[in-house]
């Protein structure tokens, strides 16, 4: 049995435009029918611009939201006709701030949600001491959850949305605004439990984590699925590529455009680190170096390093992105 199918899964949002004067109505469709299957145990990452329809399809997939269209089996029940057997089985993990009682204790957090998700009372104790332990806050376990630091955080929140022993957990963007070293502990404790039989939904905006963690990987952009694969067979997207990542600061539409524009280019797209700008630039390998043209493009703005290195995965995610007709790059990890 397949842990998570979704077939020709749709949900639109009607929504009001305009003022009160002249208000209409007209409808956002946030997912145009995805279908896509998860085997049990794999970790299965959930990949797109913002907008794109991950968390409506995550909702939709755990009961929060009604499909509009389409159908979806979590574990072979439906989500829509069948929504509290699919809720016992699974866990939902948001990142960010929400979801936790900030003045109690993380033990005392665990006893509510584990009262509410119906643990057991005899099973109680030994499980939370249990996931305390697997998150790695054992001894922390009686400070307010309100002097926790982001990753702390974070794994209380897994910690939460695994006291039922859910089949399958859905993580929206756990490491979100959590350090580097935080997040590769988190990244640690995701592949742990996949290989401890968990399957897991996982959406994120970091690509290294995504090339690192996911099994398989479905890019989403527009509310439809644009690649569906392994990372290596995402990556191949883009074999016979070479990119050049040139250094600026102001680099405005015009001149992304002059840039995509040239011979040879694939692809471009502006990345920002935080303290500049980078131009990433996909082009044919064996063809004319473009870095020449691409500088005379960037007239002006004065570009300054020239990097040039292997594609990624990110580089493919852009390159599927792109071709979707949607140019947002996500910044990096
Ligand atoms: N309740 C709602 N009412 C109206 N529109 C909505 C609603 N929820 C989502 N949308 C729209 O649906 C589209 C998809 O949103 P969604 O939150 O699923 O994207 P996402 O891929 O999770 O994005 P992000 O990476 O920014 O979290 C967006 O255009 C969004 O504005």
């Amino acid at each position: 049995m397949l842990a998570i199918e979704a077939d020709n899964l749709t949900r639109t949002f009607p929504i009001r435009t305009g003022g009160w004067l002249r208000a209409r109505r007209s409808e956002v469709h946030a997912v145009r029918g995805i279908s896509f299957e998860v085997p049990k145990g794999e970790l299965f990452g959930l990949l797109g611009p913002n907008g794109a329809g991950k968390t409506t399809t995550i909702k939709m997939l755990n009961t929060l939201l009604l499909p509009t269209g389409g159908s979806a089996r979590v574990l072979g029940h439906d989500v829509a006709t069948e929504p509290v057997a699919v809720r016992r089985r699974i866990g939902y993990v948001f990142g960010g701030d929400r979801g936790l009682y900030d003045r109690l204790s993380a033990l005392d957090n665990l006893r509510y949600f584990a009262e509410l998700y119906g643990v057991e009372p005899r099973e109680q104790r030994h499980r939370i001491a249990e996931l305390l332990d697997l998150v790695g806050l054992s001894g922390r376990e009686k400070e307010r959850v309100e002097g926790y630091s982001r990753g702390m955080r974070q794994r209380l929140h897994i910690a939460r949305g695994l006291l039922h022993r859910p089949e399958v957990l859905f993580l929206d963007e756990p490491s979100i605004g959590v350090d580097p070293v935080a997040a590769r502990d988190l990244r640690r404790m995701v592949a742990d439990l996949a290989a401890a039989g968990t399957t897991v939904l996982l959406t994120t905006h970091y690509m290294a984590e995504a090339d690192e963690l996911c099994d398989r990987i479905a890019v989403i952009a527009q509310g439809t699925l644009q690649a569906l694969g392994t990372p290596a067979e995402l990556k191949s997207v883009i074999s016979g590529v070479g990119v050049l990542e040139i250094e600026a600061c102001g680099i405005d539409d015009g001149r992304l455009s002059a840039v995509r524009g040239l011979p040879g280019v694939h692809s471009a797209a502006v990345r920002d680190d935080g303290r500049t700008q980078w131009l990433t630039v996909q082009s044919a390998d064996g063809a004319a170096d473009p870095e020449p043209d691409v500088r005379a493009a960037l007239d002006g703005l004065r570009p300054g390093r020239t990097l040039r290195r292997e594609p990624t995965l990110e580089d493919a995610y852009v390159a599927i992105v792109s071709r979707a007709g949607d140019e947002t790059m996500e910044p990096a990890a």
